[in-house]
């Protein structure tokens, strides 16, 4: 039996960071994509094969377990719906099978998303064998969610693999709320293992799509009543999440109150975004334009202040000024992507130019799309 499942990766508009401490953010699904094909072992050859494997395609890596050695490993059961957090003792546990697998010193940043496959994987589907197959458009540690999207399509392909009914339908379809919203809460103990402390924006908005406003948990559907072109810029520069989000919250142990107030102007410039995006109201597009440009501007030197930002995203802005646009980290920043508003007109060919002729890779990509979907 084989089950197929793709999520999308996303965009932070507003608020990365200032989330986790409480701060409304707002998030859009794009149109890259992290697909799982799940293919099961029939009954009678369950038997012989005894064996769970991940194949990661784009980086040809395949890693592998007997179902045996996970059983004596993981001291844990399978209970698809009841999403529980992974203990530290548990995830020691799971760090001995990764260790196993001589993963490529090149490509040990991938041993997070390893662990969090086996946690997953044990936890709704239990210790039976399979061969689960991944791959993935979005860039890996860029800040596009690429660990979102990661833990969403994994848990959608594993809640689907246990769905009665699977009357063969063509192309994608989306999970039913309840199964999305079990689906949603697996994706943010996964990104726990990979973020240490998620807000929980990213797994939201890859599992549900569109774009959103998002504050403790609390998830509002926005409607845009603009048209609202972004271009994505990748610096390349590496970086991680976990460490940032930590370099963050040891930022606001030393300085809770000069930091409470940053976090307290994202929230506002959150809403401001989210008001302009959806309102209905006569201003012109263009005035519209001109205040989410003045508010990107002001979250940008806000996330400078968290000490998020990087060079490479200085020259990105810097660059992308000299062509009148304005730019902003997007994601945890360290590097990983940047977001320059296209106002309505907006030719891109000179800025994209000279941003590629920097060693940055450029990309557009729709924004607010579908979420998690399935396949039979
Ligand atoms: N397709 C994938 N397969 C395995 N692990 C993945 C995959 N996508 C993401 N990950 C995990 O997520 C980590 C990157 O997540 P993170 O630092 O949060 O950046 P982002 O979510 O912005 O891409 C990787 O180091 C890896 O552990
Ligand atoms: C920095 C943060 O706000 C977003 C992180 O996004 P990404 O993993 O860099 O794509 C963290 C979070 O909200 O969990
Ligand atoms: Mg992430």
């Amino acid at each position: 039996m084989e089950v197929k499942a793709r999520a999308p990766g996303k965009i932070i508009l507003a608020g990365e960071h200032a989330v986790v401490h409480g701060s409304t953010a707002v998030a859009a699904a794009i149109d890259l994509y992290t697909y799982v094909t799940l293919r099961l072992p029939l009954q009678s050859a369950a038997e012989n094969n005894d064996r769970l494997t991940l194949q990661l395609k784009d980086l040809s890596l395949e890693f592998s377990w007997s179902v045996s050695r996970l059983k004596e490993v993981i001291p844990c059961d399978s209970n698809t719906s009841s999403p529980a957090s992974c203990s530290g003792e548990t995830l020691k546990s799971i760090a001995v099978l990764v260790e196993e697998q001589n993963i490529p010193e090149e490509k040990i940043w991938l041993s997070s998303g390893i662990s969090t496959f086996l946690w997953l994987y044990t936890s709704i589907r239990g210790f039976s064998p399979a061969t689960v197959i991944i791959t993935t458009e979005l860039p890996y540690g860029s800040g596009l969610g690429s660990s979102a999207a990661f833990c969403v399509a994994l848990t959608s392909a594993l809640i689907a693999s246990s769905i009665l009914d699977k009357t063969h339908r063509e192309g994608w379809s989306s999970l039913d709320e309840t199964n999305l919203e079990l689906l949603n809460k697996w994706a943010f103990e996964g990104e726990k293992i990979i973020h240490g402390k998620p807000s929980g924006i990213d797994n939201t908005v890859s599992a549900y799509g569109n774009m959103i406003k998002f504050c403790s948990g609390e998830i509002t559907r926005l409607q845009s009543n603009m048209p609202l072109r972004m271009l994505i810029t990748n610096t390349k520069v590496g970086r991680n999440t976990k460490a940032l989000v930590s370099g963050v919250s040891e930022r606001t142990v030393r300085h809770p109150d000069a930091m409470k107030s940053v976090f307290n102007a994202v929230d506002s410039i959150s809403k401001e975004l989210a008001a302009i995006i959806q309102s209905k109201d006569q201003n012109s597009v263009t005035e519209k334009e001109e205040s989410i440009k003045e508010l990107m501007e002001i979250n940008q030197g806000l996330l400078q202040s968290m000490g998020v930002s990087h060079s490479s995203i200085d020259t990105v802005i810097r660059t992308t000024l000299k062509h009148k646009l304005t730019s902003k980290l997007t994601g945890a920043g360290g590097g990983g992507c940047v977001l320059t508003l296209l106002p309505t007109g907006t030719v891109v060919d000179k800025v994209v130019e000279e941003l590629e002729s920097s060693g940055f890779q450029c990309f557009s990509a729709s924004i607010g799309g579908n979420g998690a979907e399935i396949c039979f």
